[in-house]
């Protein structure tokens, strides 16, 4: 399979995010997707091409002007004011306050983010471009008809709406990926979030549309962040409603559990026959994750990855999280060996 890859990620690497009260270094860090590279180098999965160069215009067609201009100038804007440590959000335009974009940028970062995990440094905007061009890269070799590309995009993008970031996402690189292929002819686009985490800025995009279906697999929001949405009952709006299923699972949960639920989502992806599949590759579903809760093994992906064959799409695969990093290029790579395995 062909990987797609920038070096650009290490222009990104945020000190610290808040985490049970205390500020620890970031989990969301370089190394990551070194190793992942690194394990797809060592099995030989195959060629590891340099994404090309897409501009802002594909990013616009899911992300909102103002947002996307607010994340391109923030470090400038940010440094004029003497500060050359990280940007963090600090408050955010709750219930009953005005929606409003006020001039600080204090103000600004809290209107287009939800949470305090988006660091923003020197080199956070030519990160974050470069992960939506390894995304759009790997969507165009899709497009030239492989059967599966692998994007490794770091930062992740599955938590990021329209207007706005967080859960160390910037940039929707599956949701732009998605719309890239839509643009491009496609009827109809599967996403299968397979992250620990529900992939809440994906739902959003495209919560109130039949042409993109949403499934995801993921730590039940009752305890499991990001909290506000991610439900069961989440099945979308308007011309969207049945075209969004969320399977919240229990803490705990292992391979019997989560391969129950991958199978309902794959019944549904079947019965929805897209065009082409893009899979959000998070493999913090892993047991020994230091900030989620499943249980899944090392050998558990390779078998993931070959149920996920088994629906004979198209598949681009976009790397999301996974915070184990001695063991995430293992798993991350076993469910591309797994697919590739079905022939
Ligand atoms: N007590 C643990 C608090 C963790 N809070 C932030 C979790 C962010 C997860 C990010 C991710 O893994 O979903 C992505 F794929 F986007 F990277
Ligand atoms: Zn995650």
């Amino acid at each position: 399979m062909l990987t797609i890859y920038s070096d650009d990620h290490h222009l990104h690497h945020g000190k610290y995010e808040l985490i049970d009260g205390q500020l620890t270094p970031c989990f969301e860090k370089p190394s990551r997707a070194d190793m992942v590279l690194a394990r797809a180098q060592k099995v030989k999965l195959g060629e590891v091409a340099a994404p090309r160069e897409f501009g802002l215009a594909p990013i616009l067609r899911v992300h909102d002007e103002g947002f996307v201009h607010f994340l391109k100038d923030a470090w400038t804007e940010w440094q004029a004011m003497g500060r050359d440590y990280d940007m963090l959000p600090f408050t955010w335009p709750n219930r009953r306050l005005r929606q409003t974009i006020p001039d600080c940028i204090d103000g600004k970062f809290g209107y287009y983010s939800f949470d305090a995990g988006v660091p923003i440094t020197a080199g956070t905007w030519q990160a974050v471009s470069s992960s939506v061009n390894v995304a759009l890269t790997g969507q165009a070799e899709l497009a030239k008809g492989a059967r599966g590309v692998f994007s490794l995009c770091r930062p992740p993008g599955h938590h990021a709406a329209a207007d706005y970031m967080g859960g160390y996402c910037y940039f929707n690189n599956a949701a732009i990926a998605a719309q890239a292929m839509l643009d491009q002819g496609a009827s109809r686009v599967a996403i299968l979030d397979v992250d620990y985490h529900h992939g809440n800025g994906t739902q959003d995009i495209f919560y109130d549309r039949a042409d993109v279906l949403f499934t995801s697999i993921h730590g039940d929001p009752r305890f499991e962040y990001p909290f506000f949405l991610g439900y069961a009952d989440e099945k979308g709006e308007g011309v969207g409603r049945g075209f969004n299923f969320n399977y919240p699972l229990a803490a705990g949960s292992d391979w019997s559990a989560w391969s129950l639920a991958l199978a309902a989502a794959c019944r549904q992806i079947a019965a929805y026959a897209p065009d082409a599949l893009i899979v959000s590759l998070g493999v913090d579903t892993f047991k020994e994750d230091p900030i989620s809760q499943f249980k899944l093994d090392s050998p558990d992906y390779l078998r993931m990855g070959e149920v996920i064959g088994a629906l004979g799409l198209q598949t681009l695969f976009v790397m999301e999280g996974g915070y184990a990093v001695e063991e995430i290029g293992i798993n991350a790579i076993n469910v591309l060996q797994g697919f590739d395995s079905v022939t």
